[in-house]
């Protein structure tokens, strides 16, 4: 089996400067690994470091110790000490990380902010565009909403449109925050076979699933995370 991602020794602590320097441990040694074809839950109780841990996955948080590797063109990256520029260009082709909020530029249509990763790694611009509507049509977001830009839109639309955006170029590395956590069960729905479909093509999916069904019908295994130690 081929690992797509993992932590070597990843620990994690926060320094709280506005609070006297306060110290909080949240990771302490972990070693993560998800492979191709696999979905791997994070679990623990909420403050346990699933988000950091994932952050840390993104290289969007800087492990206080370790490492993290990505399969990158069939070679081992260390994105923890890699350069910023070699981040992107691993994020555009190797690893995507779909949250639960929309963060894109503002007053581009939403047509163009989904099919713009596919455009941005060379696909033929009029492919990319009928691919991102066969996503948004898949997660019911209504037509008329396509060319207009998502500020105004219901969390729920907001939500879909980020997930549509995730999936819209297939990535070895799938990173889930939450993914189905304003959905109706119609849409839910749509977003676990998205899931399934993504993993039965070969990627590595890694969850923080807090719906237990969802986690129960997506995931292969649970990856837990216990509580950490209070803060020093
Ligand atoms: N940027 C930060 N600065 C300081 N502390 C942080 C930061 N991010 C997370 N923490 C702390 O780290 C701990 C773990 O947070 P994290 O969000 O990773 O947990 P979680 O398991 O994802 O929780 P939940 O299930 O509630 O979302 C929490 O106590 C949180 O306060």
């Amino acid at each position: 089996m081929t690992v797509m991602i993992h932590s070597e020794g990843l620990s994690k602590t926060f320094t709280l400067h506005t609070q006297g320097g306060k110290t909080l441990p949240v990771l302490d040694g972990v070693d993560f690994a998800a492979e191709a074809s696999e979905c791997v839950a994070l679990h623990g109780p909420s403050g346990s470091g699933k988000s950091s841990l994932m952050r840390c996955l993104y290289a969007n948080y800087k492990p206080t110790a370790g490492r993290v590797m990505v399969r990158h063109d069939g070679v081992q990256v260390d994105i923890t000490n890699a350069h910023p520029g070699h981040i992107v260009e691993v994020r555009r082709h190797s690893l995507t990380f779909v949250t639960q909020f929309l963060r894109v530029i503002p007053r581009v249509a939403t047509l163009d902010i989904v099919a713009e990763p596919l455009i941005q790694t060379g696909t033929d611009e009029e492919d990319a565009r009928e691919r991102a509507a066969e996503l948004l049509e898949r997660l019911r977001i209504p037509q008329a909403l396509w060319g207009l830009a998502p500020a105004t839109f219901s969390g729920g639309e907001q939500q879909r449109v980020n997930i549509a955006r995730g999936f819209a170029l297939p990535r070895p590395i799938l990173l889930l925050d939450e993914p189905t956590a304003s959905l109706d069960e119609a849409n839910r729905d749509t977003v676990i076979d998205l899931i399934l479909e993504a993993r039965t093509a070969g990627a590595a999916v890694v969850g923080i699933f807090h719906d237990a069904e969802v986690r129960g019908r997506v995931a292969d295994r649970l990856f837990p995370l216990s509580a950490h130690k209070a803060a020093a």
